[in-house]
């Protein structure tokens, strides 16, 4: 793909292809000139950019590639289009329902690489989002158009939200089509909203404007759709200012008092990582390799 043909939004002078995306087919990822930010975007816009299992796998591979990468410190997830059947423009309207079976999402039938039973019915956009939740950078849904069923989810896990004021549409279809995200997609956006916001989106399914959502609390900018990706990435520069650890232990901080002790473990992880960086844990290390008592004197009981 021609970097002129990923998005009417794109502009090609800021990016450049992200390691392995020549192969992707359901995405696009590419990376800031600079190589400080990511730009991962779902690539079926004739089905509102709809995912089945390969994009959800595509969409992983590419977020984990833009985790280990060093230089990358925000992320923009966003859709491409307009879609060339009829304009329209979607971030993810969630699961292709074509292929929906009784034990999760379908691999196609070319993909006979899969036949184990046990992955053929995926539900793996869970795994998405918990990548999203636990990878230490900032993750930006950039929503052009619908974000429906688990494309809502999507936005409502990340970490912040910009979207078209003119395109910008949100709907949680789940009941509508007797699916339920019970986890972050409802839970957490009643931590954004209020019990009584979430659970009308989910209750009614209605189709809600960008401007609502902002009302809600659960979209932090509305901008104009010809300056949406402009406005994203100027949000990710503005983020690139700050220090990296700090974004990190305060992602983290954010996230712990929802995720339980898996949100205590990560957050307990990185600390773990700066008390390693100081000289009290150095000399704990060092008295056990050089088998003395450790000489903890020069350490005081900060209070
Ligand atoms: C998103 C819409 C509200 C947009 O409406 P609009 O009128 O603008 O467009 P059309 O409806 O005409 O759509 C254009 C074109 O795209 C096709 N399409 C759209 N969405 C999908 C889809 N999700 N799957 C398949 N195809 C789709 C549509 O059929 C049209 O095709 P034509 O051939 O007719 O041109 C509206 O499109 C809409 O409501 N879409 C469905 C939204 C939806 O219900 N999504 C699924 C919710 S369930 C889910 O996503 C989900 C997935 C998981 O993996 C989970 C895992 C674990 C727990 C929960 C999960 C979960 O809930």
């Amino acid at each position: 793909m021609t970097s002129a043909s990923v998005s009417d939004l794109f502009d090609p002078a800021e990016w450049t292809l992200a390691p392995g995306a020549e192969g992707y087919t359901d995405i696009t990822a590419h990376v800031s000139l600079d190589g400080r930010i990511a730009r991962i975007a779902f690539d079926r816009p004739e089905v509102r950019n709809a995912f089945r299992p390969h994009s959800v796998d595509e969409l992983y591979r590419a977020l984990d590639i833009a985790r280990q990468d060093p230089r990358i410190g925000v992320v923009l997830l966003t859709g491409n289009g307009p879609s060339a059947k009829d304009g329209g423009w979607a971030f993810c309207s969630g699961g292709d329902q074509r292929i929906r079976g009784r034990d999760g999402y379908k691999y196609s039938a070319e993909e006979t690489s899969v036949q184990d039973p046990a992955r053929a019915g995926r539900l793996h956009i869970l795994e998405v989002q918990r990548l999203i939740r636990f990878m230490p950078k900032v993750v930006i849904a950039v929503v052009p158009g619908w974000a429906a069923g688990g494309g809502h989810s999507l936005h409502v896990v990340c970490d912040l939200t910009i979207a078209s004021a003119e395109h910008g549409r949100f709907k949680q279809t789940d009941a509508d089509v007797g699916s339920f995200d019970a986890g972050y997609g409802s839970a957490y956006m009643a931590r954004q909203t209020g019990q009584k916001f979430a659970r009308e989106v989910f209750f009614l399914a209605e189709e809600y404007s960008a401007q609502r959502a902002h009302e809600m609390g659960a979209v932090n900018r509305v901008v104009s759709h010809e300056s949406l990706e402009r406005e994203a990435i100027a949000m990710a520069r503005t983020i690139l200012t700050k220090s990296p650890t700090a974004i990190r232990m305060l992602k983290f901080a954010f996230n712990a008092v929802d995720d339980g002790m898996v949100g205590q473990q990560v957050f307990a992880g990185e600390a773990t990582r700066l008390a390693y960086g100081t000289d009290e844990a150095v000399e704990g290390r060092d008295s056990f390799l050089e088998k003395r008592a450790p000489d903890w004197s020069p350490f005081p009981y900060h209070f």
